[in-house]
């Protein structure tokens, strides 16, 4: 068996992982069609590439199915309850940086902290008969956030795209998500809290801390590090 090394296989994260290896000395590439998730791994040997969305990469760790992958700090986190008991963080990759963030409309003049925060969602409780709606995909990482900030009154909407147009559609009041130039914030009239961020993420390279592996694997693994961090 090889070992398994997971990269995102489309996507803003793709190219720049591919280009971060090959300064390495590890070269991935795509073969077979454009289409075709198949690739292959030269500069050590018995390296197998498995291609995967960068939102599948932390459950693959986690379930032992790859030894290596690369993915943001923020799908890890979100996606991996007590992640540093599953996965080692190995290297940040520095790309891929973005923020996730709290963000409301730019016309609440008065909320920027988490207290002003706790004090209007208690007031858009008794005033609306409900609580004050934040759309993110991140529900963990908010969740904590907010409860360690000491708001309570508020609900999250699942949103897995587009977040932030959820609040001109009336779908939430305000947002939590992931940014990095602040353009599309801006463009949607919501300006960011001042508490935060909730997590600053970038590309990383993790090490599953459940996948099982033979000799041979170790030698790889090991060969694989030691060029990653420019020891060999
Ligand atoms: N605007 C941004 N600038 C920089 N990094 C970002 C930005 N938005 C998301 N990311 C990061 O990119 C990673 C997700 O990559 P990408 O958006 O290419 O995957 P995706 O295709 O949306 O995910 P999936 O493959 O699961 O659908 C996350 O770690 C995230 O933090
Ligand atoms: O701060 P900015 O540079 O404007 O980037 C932020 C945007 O990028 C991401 O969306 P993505 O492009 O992945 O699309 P999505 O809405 O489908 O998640 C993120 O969810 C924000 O919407």
């Amino acid at each position: 068996m090889s070992l398994k090394l997971g990269v995102p296989s489309k996507g803003r994260l793709m190219e720049k992982t591919f280009n971060w290896f090959d300064k390495r000395g590890v070269t991935l590439s795509r073969t077979g069609s454009d289409r075709e998730y198949a690739g292959r791994v030269e500069g050590v040997d018995g390296v197998e590439l498995v291609l995967l969305s960068a939102g599948e990469i932390p459950r693959e760790l986690a379930a032992g199915r790859i030894h290596l992958g690369v993915t943001g700090t923020d799908l890890v986190h979100e996606k991996l309850p007590r992640w540093e008991q599953q996965v080692e963080q190995i290297e940040p990759m520095g790309f891929g940086q973005a923020d996730l963030v709290l963000a409301v409309p730019q016309s609440w003049i008065d909320v920027d902290t988490l207290d002003d925060l706790d004090a209007v969602a208690a007031a858009f409780r008794r005033q609306h008969g409900h609580r004050l709606r934040i759309a993110t995909k991140y529900h963990r990482l908010v969740r904590e956030f907010l409860t360690d900030g000491g708001v309570a009154d508020y609900q999250l909407v699942d949103s897995q795209g587009a977040t932030e147009g959820t609040v001109k559609n009336e779908t939430a009041e305000m947002v939590a998500d992931i940014t990095s130039t602040g353009d599309t914030l801006r463009a949607n009239h919501l300006k960011i809290m001042s508490d935060g961020p909730v997590l600053k993420s970038q590309a990383t390279l993790w090490r599953s801390r459940t996948a099982s592996m033979s000799a041979e694997e170790k030698v790889s693994l090991k060969q694989m590090l030691a060029l990653l961090r420019g020891e060999a």
